[in-house]
């Protein structure tokens, strides 16, 4: 007779997945519902892209999914872990430890050079870098040079590849990644994105990036679109005239 296998028994190589993912901000009738019952699963390994109209919920599917913002329903798993159940004291570890961030807002202290700063949330977790894992990600992102120079020293591409950097080195199970061309002129925006394509290529780093930009996009295995806080579509192998065409179809829907 076959042995029953536990239909509990999870096998799956996803670095994250939603199921009913609700955020619902305010209450009563002028409450918002950014997300309403997202569904998602991403990869290990892969590069997924997040586009969709202003106010469609990109920004806030990313803090609901890194532990950055609290869910109002469903639920978010990281690799087999459920952050929605847990406690501030274990998402600040989380997302100290296990997600890596690039958003515009997030600075990098101007006090400290830029091997400091890519260190930093290392010392932070009370652990010491592994020196060929700084090696490798400082080699991957052309930082070599720069090492000792403070944030002011540097030029905006390499500003963003110190975030970068420093969003690796804990080697965390994701990291997202808002508008981080945003500030980048064309050339340097374009370097930025090859080099996350390597991030997941070469490191086999999983990257949920949101963007307005259609041609930052094509970088990535695969777009998400939303919708009014819905999953509106998805796109594998993105190219640019088929992400256009998708924009546009969206944005035909929500004029209708
Ligand atoms: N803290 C908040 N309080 C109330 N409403 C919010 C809050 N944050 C976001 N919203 C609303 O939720 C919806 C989704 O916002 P979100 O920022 O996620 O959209 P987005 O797709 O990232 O937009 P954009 O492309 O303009 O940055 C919008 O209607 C927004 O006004």
């Amino acid at each position: 007779m076959p042995v029953p296998t536990s239909s509990s028994t999870v096998t799956t190589t996803a670095a994250i997945s939603a199921v009913g993912l609700s955020r619902r901000y305010g209450e009563g009738p002028t409450g918002v519902d950014a997300l309403r019952e997202v569904d998602l699963t991403v990869p290990a390994g892969s590069f997924t892209a997040v586009m969709g109209p202003s106010g469609s919920g990109k920004s806030t599917l990313l803090h609901c999914l890194s532990g950055l913002d609290t869910a109002t329903g469903g639920q978010v798993f990281l690799g087999d872990m459920e952050i929605t159940r847990m406690g501030e004291r274990e998402l600040t570890r989380l997302r100290r430890e296990r997600v890596g961030f690039v958003f515009q807002a997030f600075n990098l202290l101007p006090s400290l050079t830029a091997r400091e700063n890519i260190q930093l949330p290392l010392q932070l977790a009370g652990r010491s870098a592994d020196p060929s894992l700084l090696e490798t990600i400082v080699g991957l992102l052309g930082l070599a040079e720069r090492l000792d120079h403070r944030p002011a020293e540097l030029s905006g591409g390499q500003v963003q590849r110190v975030a970068v950097a420093r969003a690796l080195i804990t080697e965390p199970r994701v990291v997202f990644a808002d508008e981080p061309t945003g500030n980048l002129d064309r050339r340097s925006g374009t370097e930025l994105l090859r080099l996350l394509r390597r991030c997941v290529t070469e490191l086999g780093q999983t990257v949920v990036m949101v963007t307005h930009d259609p041609a930052a996009a094509a970088h990535a295995d695969r777009v998400l679109f939303l919708a009014d806080g819905r999953v509106a579509g998805d796109l594998a192998g993105p190219t640019l005239p088929a992400i256009l065409d998708r924009l546009d179809a969206l944005e035909d829907g929500a004029e209708r």
